[in-house]
């Protein structure tokens, strides 16, 4: 996506028009701050002000669509293990900086003023988080930017998070970084525990099998495998199902991808705007993670079976870092909304569920 020129210095509050609260501010964790968003019919969704970390999203039924490990460590310089963790400025060990940037172990404050962002009337739950860099940030990455982040609970529970990044320089330079929404979805059991019942079907000819949770919208795509040092592979087969240790950048995901979990009849549909890749503006890298058992064991701040219950689906931009010149801005939204789906067995139409 291109980015857009500066917007003008001293614009109107965005919420000018609308009723406050839009949001609550609370002690959470380790009395670490938190803003609680309330939607309508009981949808809700928290954020810390740490990493401005997203780390529960709510439906209807206040059942959690995120995962958060029992063990996550809510101290810095820790991460918060689960949620929506912002990798800025850099994605993975793309850089020299710490894996997945700064962004996701900083304290980021409530920007009550930002600048204008269209606002979908009907959304009355909303925060605005601002991280600027300290003087110790800039001397592990010398440059000025100001990130700004509103998470928002729309009227049908969706949760939208829109990325506003801004090269504030001073001295001419432009910056180049890599982005993701780190996203953990709760997922009821992600292994495909019936592949052998699968492989049996197949060779007997008996029907079809659909594992509880896969993924629509990456099949057939081009794939770096970073358990493989990054190598390129072709995704073969139809949707994306686990029986191991993933950690795969697709590169060109289209602008919709599915989760299904069959077990919770529940689909995730993640909608993603403005995060480029090279060539094809409409799509763009997305990552796809599980730790599976080992990896799960060797983590701290992860429990050893809850790799089963998680899965990551990250929008990115991984392979073609952004670059802002003084003063511009590029602006990235995630938007993520848990429908209910009721297919069996061979009854998913995969273009519904990414088109409809
Ligand atoms: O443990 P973290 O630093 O949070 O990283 C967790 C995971 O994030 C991404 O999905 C990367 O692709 C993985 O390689 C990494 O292991």
């Amino acid at each position: 996506m291109a980015a857009p020129p500066p917007s003008s210095p001293s614009p109107p509050p965005a919420a000018a028009t609308q009723q406050p609260p839009f949001y609550e501010l609370v002690k959470g964790a380790s009395g670490l701050e938190k803003v609680l968003l309330r939607g309508a019919r009981g949808f809700s969704a928290e954020v810390y002000l740490y990493g401005a970390q997203v780390t529960s999203w709510k439906n209807d039924h206040a059942e959690e669509l995120l995962f958060v490990s029992s063990k996550a460590i809510f101290k810095p310089p820790k991460a918060i293990r689960g949620g929506i963790p912002i990798c800025f400025p850099q994605f993975g060990t793309h850089g020299n900086l710490e894996q997945h940037g700064f962004a996701r172990n900083r304290l980021w404050t409530i920007d009550d003023n930002p600048p204008p962002l269209p606002v979908n009337p009907a959304i009355k739950s909303f925060v605005d988080l601002i991280l600027r860099p300290s003087d110790e940030d800039l001397k592990i990455w010398p440059h000025s930017f100001e990130f700004r982040l509103r998470v928002a609970l729309g009227p049908n529970g969706d949760l939208s998070l829109t990325s506003r990044i801004r090269n504030t320089s001073t001295d001419g330079r432009s910056f180049s970084y890599t982005f993701a929404y780190h996203t953990y979805f709760s997922v009821s059991d992600i292994r495909n525990i019936c592949m052998q019942v699968f492989a049996l079907m197949v060779l007997t000819g008996l029907g079809l099998f659909i594992s509880e949770v896969r993924v629509e919208g990456l099949e057939t795509m081009d794939y770096l495998d970073n358990l493989k040092g990054k190598e390129r592979f072709t995704e073969q087969g139809d949707a994306i199902v686990f029986e191991s240790e993933i950690d795969k950048v697709y590169l060109a995901a289209p602008s919709k991808i599915a989760i299904i979990d069959h077990e919770k009849k529940r689909t995730f549909v993640l909608t993603k705007e403005g995060l480029p890749d090279a060539v094809i503006a409409s799509v763009s890298p997305v990552v796809v993670w599980n730790p599976w058992d080992k990896k799960a064991k060797a983590m701290q701040d992860f429990g050893d079976g809850e790799y089963k219950h998680m899965l990551c689906v990250e929008p990115a931009a991984v392979e073609k870092p952004i670059t802002l010149k003084p003063g511009e801005e590029w602006k990235g939204r995630l938007a993520l909304s848990a429908v209910p789906s009721s297919y069996c067995s061979g009854q998913l139409d995969p273009l519904k569920v990414l088109q409809g």
